[in-house]
């Protein structure tokens, strides 16, 4: 279970501070999909980012089955983040190591054994399909395998938790439905509770359980996709009315893209 309270994240400092995301609360039951949509430049990467703290919040608190992750030391906070999987929407794979190095990568630095990080990269590659890929390197796959195997390095610690930013905007539309039914199929077998930032209505849909609209900064409207399916869905925000249109995707300047390099050190050791 997630339980955000009166979360902010502000980036800079003194005239220069910036709030990004404003005293939002949201509850994410345990197993549930929660959605987060929005415009460009709304905050959901950052509201998605506070929950593992890679954005520490400026106020609130992010509760994680009743811990709150503000109050750990670097210790207890790196122990709570192997509870916690993230996939991004450029994959951020190591472009030098395979794809079974890749998806040990997490377990690694958690100090597990080689032999059990092995077994558990072989395990998490059978559930996305690429079993055969272990010794293939990223160069070699496809945006939709890439996104798959990073899939993988997100599920072999176990989390009960997934982040997922943006999965499939840098997929072509084909590839988009495997990578839903993957998440989808993950949900529903191991429970896992999932967050999902997109700007696609169709994927927001087709996935989450509830989803919150996210307007500069500030949580706007939540709605859950069984009303908007029953049509007992009154959108009170400019994005709510668009939840109604299957076409349209919030940021459509997103380029199919190959995979940029992992961007910080902090996001690499929260795989
Ligand atoms: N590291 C940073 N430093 C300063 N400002 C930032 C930083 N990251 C994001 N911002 C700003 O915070 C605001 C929210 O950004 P964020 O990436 O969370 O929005 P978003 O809704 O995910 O946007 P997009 O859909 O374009 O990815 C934006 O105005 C952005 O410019």
């Amino acid at each position: 279970m997630i339980q955000l309270d009166n979360v902010s994240v502000s980036y800079g400092r003194g005239e220069r501070k910036f709030c990004a995301v404003k005293d939002v609360s949201l509850h994410v039951p345990k197993s549930s999909i929660q959605g987060i949509i929005g415009f460009s430049g709304a905050g959901k990467s950052t509201l998605l980012r506070s929950i593992n703290l890679l954005e520490r919040p400026s106020a609130g608190r992010i509760l994680i089955d009743g811990t709150d992750l503000t109050n750990l030391n670097p210790a207890q906070l790196r122990e709570a983040r192997h509870n916690i999987g993230m996939i991004f929407q450029h994959f951020n794979l190591v472009n030098n190591l395979t794809v079974r190095k890749n998806v040990e990568l997490a377990l690694k630095f958690a100090g597990v054994s080689r032999a059990f990080r092995k077994e558990k990269a072989r395990q998490a590659l059978e559930i996305v399909d690429l079993a055969g890929k272990e010794n293939a390197y990223p160069g070699q796959l496809s945006g939709g395998q890439k996104q798959r195997v990073a899939i993988a390095r997100a599920l072999a610690p176990q989390p009960q938790i997934l982040l997922c930013d943006e999965p499939t905007s840098a997929v072509d539309p084909r590839t988009t439905g495997s990578i839903l039914q993957y998440l989808k199929d993950i949900n529903t077998e191991f429970g896992i509770t999932t967050v999902l930032v997109t700007h696609e209505m169709n994927v927001v849909k087709a996935l989450a359980d509830e989803i919150a609209i996210l307007e500069g900064g500030a949580l706007v409207e939540q709605v859950s996709t069984k009303d908007i399916r029953r049509k007992n869905f009154i959108p009170t925000s400019d994005i709510g009315a668009y939840l109604l249109d299957d076409s349209i995707r919030l940021n459509p300047t997103v380029e199919l893209a190959a995979s940029e390099p992992v961007q910080s050190v902090e996001e690499l050791h929260h795989v």
